[in-house]
C-alpha cells in the first residue's frame, strides 16, 4: 500500500499568557491511502490538534507533517488555504452547515472552488437525501445534517475526509448509520478517512488505531480482523 500521510516529530506548543502548553510532544504515524484511521484518547491528549494540523487549520511548533509527499510544515499561507479547500474534507461534531443555504446548496457552496469536485446532487442522493436537497438544516434531524455535512465533505472530491467526533452530537442509532456511512464511503471510494474520537468501542471498524496520551503516540495497531459498524455495540 502507497504511504498517504507521515507525521515526523510533530509538537505543537499553545502559549496562554505566561503558560505554556504542550499540546503535541513528538508525535510519529504514517497513513496509507484508502486506510479508514480511527484517533483514539481521551479528552486533552491531542486528538484534534492532530487532526487540525493534519488538514491545515493549524501550524504545528516543530516537525514535519508530508501529505502525498509535500511537507505542508512547508506550505506558504496561500497554498495552505488551497491544500484545505480542494484536498481536505472536514466533518465536525456540530456539522457547521450554512443555516440559510439548503441542503443541495450547501453541498454546492463547498464545491464551488474545488476544481476536480462532484455532483452535489448525486453525492447527496449517495448519502440517503435525495428527497430532502430543498430542506434548510433547520428543516433537518441531526443526523440529517450530519449526512449533509459528509456530502459537503466528499463533494468537494478531497484527497482526505477528516471527522472530529462525528457521532458526538447523535443518538446512539443515528450515530451508528453516521459511522456506517463513512465506512461504506471510505470502501467504496477508497479514499482515506481519519476520524477522531474518545469512544474505544469505534476501533473494531478500522484499519488502523492509533492511540493518543499527552500529546504522544501511545500505540498504533492495525486490525486484521476489521469489523463492520453493525457488528459492534457500546
Ligand atoms: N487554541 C488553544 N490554546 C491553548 N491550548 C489549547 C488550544 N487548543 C488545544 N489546547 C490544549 O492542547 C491540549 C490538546 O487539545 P486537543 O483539543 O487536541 O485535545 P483532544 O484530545 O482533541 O480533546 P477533546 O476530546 O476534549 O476534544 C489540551 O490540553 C488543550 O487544552
Amino acid at each position: 500500500m502507497n504511504k498517504l500521510i507521515e507525521f515526523k516529530q510533530v509538537s505543537k506548543q499553545y502559549q496562554v499568557g505566561e503558560v505554556k502548553i504542550k499540546a503535541l510532544d513528538g508525535v510519529d504515524f504514517l497513513i496509507n491511502e484508502g486506510e479508514f484511521v480511527v484517533i483514539l484518547g481521551a479528552s486533552g491528549a491531542g486528538k484534534s490538534t492532530i487532526l487540525n494540523i493534519l488538514g491545515g487549520m493549524d501550524t504545528a511548533t516543530a516537525g514535519q507533517v508530508f501529505v502525498g509527499g509535500q511537507d505542508i510544515t512547508r506550505f506558504k499561507d496561500r497554498q495552505l488555504t488551497a491544500y484545505r479547500g480542494e484536498q481536505v474534507g472536514f466533518v465536525f461534531q456540530f456539522y457547521n452547515l450554512i443555516p440559510n443555504l439548503n441542503a443541495l446548496e450547501n453541498v454546492e457552496f463547498a464545491t464551488e472552488v474545488c476544481s476536480d469536485h462532484l455532483d452535489a446532487k448525486r453525492i447527496l442522493d449517495q448519502v440517503g437525501l435525495r428527497d430532502r436537497a430543498r430542506s434548510f438544516p433547520s428543516q433537518l434531524s441531526g443526523g440529517e445534517q450530519q449526512r449533509v455535512a459528509i456530502a459537503r465533505a466528499v463533494a468537494k472530491n478531497p484527497l482526505l475526509l477528516l471527522c472530529d467526533e462525528p457521532t458526538g452530537a447523535l443518538d446512539y442509532v443515528t450515530g451508528k448509520s453516521v459511522l456506517k456511512l463513512l465506512q461504506d464511503l471510505n470502501r467504496d471510494t477508497k479514499k482515506c478517512v481519519v476520524l477522531v474520537t474518545h469512544n474505544t468501542a469505534i476501533a473494531p471498524i478500522a484499519d488502523k488505531v492509533i492511540k493518543v496520551r499527552s500529546g504522544r503516540i501511545e500505540s498504533v495497531t492495525i486490525n486484521t480482523n476489521k469489523q463492520s459498524i453493525e457488528g459492534i455495540e457500546w
